[in-house]
């Protein structure tokens, strides 16, 4: 599904990324930890198609060039950042935002839009399923929600557009026990034979909710080891300094 060769990305002219390699087949899922700035979420920028990087090197998406398509091409094509910091819309309802957002996506694949009662039947089961209050979702978007709630939303907006490949930057941060239990099983259930998932973390206790199939280890700007599951307890005892 997603094969990143040598890559590298750049931002005013800082090298961030130092020739990256990763492949993640259809139904897997991978775990990505790291020190501070060692390019986490650059990575994710990058593979989501946020401006301002120079990129070189290889990321093929299915069969086409991933560093090719705009970033809502991107999105149409299935690929889901859930951010680190979900952004305040101020006057952008929520609803009306994930039926748009879902809207444009089906018009895009040619499919069927949904009407605003079979929009409400889907938002409703969602919400339901991820224990989220549906009153927040006739509020401006993100606006004055609690980082939780605002963590929540993101996976609400997952769950709606059910997306091929989806990449969590720091889903976990900011959710209480509760919170994380609850973000865990929707994405549980989205688990498939043909989607796929990029988490980035830096807490272990994530990954007792979610089994990755491989955890892998970025520091600066390289993947220095990949592992199962086992790698994220080894790193939660001994941290990343015998790795760096
Ligand atoms: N626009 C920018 N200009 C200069 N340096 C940048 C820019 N954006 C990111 N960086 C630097 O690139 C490095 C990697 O940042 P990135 O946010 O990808 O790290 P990360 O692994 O996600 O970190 P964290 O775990 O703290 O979230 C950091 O040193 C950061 O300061």
């Amino acid at each position: 599904m997603l094969t990143i060769k040598d890559l590298k990305a750049n931002i005013d002219n800082k090298e961030i990324l130092k020739g990256l390699n990763l492949e993640i087949k259809p139904g897997e899922v991978h775990a990505i930890m790291g020190p501070n700035g060692s390019g986490k979420s650059t990575l994710s920028n990058v593979l989501s198609g946020k401006k301002g990087y120079t990129v070189t090197g290889e990321v093929k998406y299915f069969n086409e060039n991933l560093l090719e398509l705009e970033i809502e091409e991107r999105a149409h094509k299935g690929i889901f950042l859930a951010f680190q910091y979900p952004l305040e819309i101020p006057g952008v309802n929520t609803n009306i935002f994930l039926k748009t957002s879902l809207n444009a996506i089906k018009k895009a694949k040619g499919e069927k839009e949904l009407d605003a009662i079979e929009f409400l039947k889907l938002v409703k089961q969602k919400a339901g399923e991820l224990k989220f209050d549906e009153k927040i979702l006739s509020r401006q978007l993100n606006v004055g929600f609690s980082g939780g709630e605002k963590k929540k939303n993101e996976i609400l907006q997952m769950s709606i557009l059910n997306p091929k490949l989806s990449i969590l930057d720091e889903t976990d941060s900011g959710l209480d026990i509760d919170a994380l239990k609850i973000v865990s099983e929707g994405v549980n259930a989205l688990r498939s034979k043909d989607s796929s998932f990029l988490i980035i973390t830096h807490y272990q206790r994530l990954l007792d909710y979610i089994k990755p199939d491989f955890v892998h280890v970025l520091i600066n700007g390289q993947i220095v080891k990949s592992g199962g599951s086992e790698l994220a307890m080894e790193l939660e005892s001994k941290g990343y300094e015998t790795l760096s």
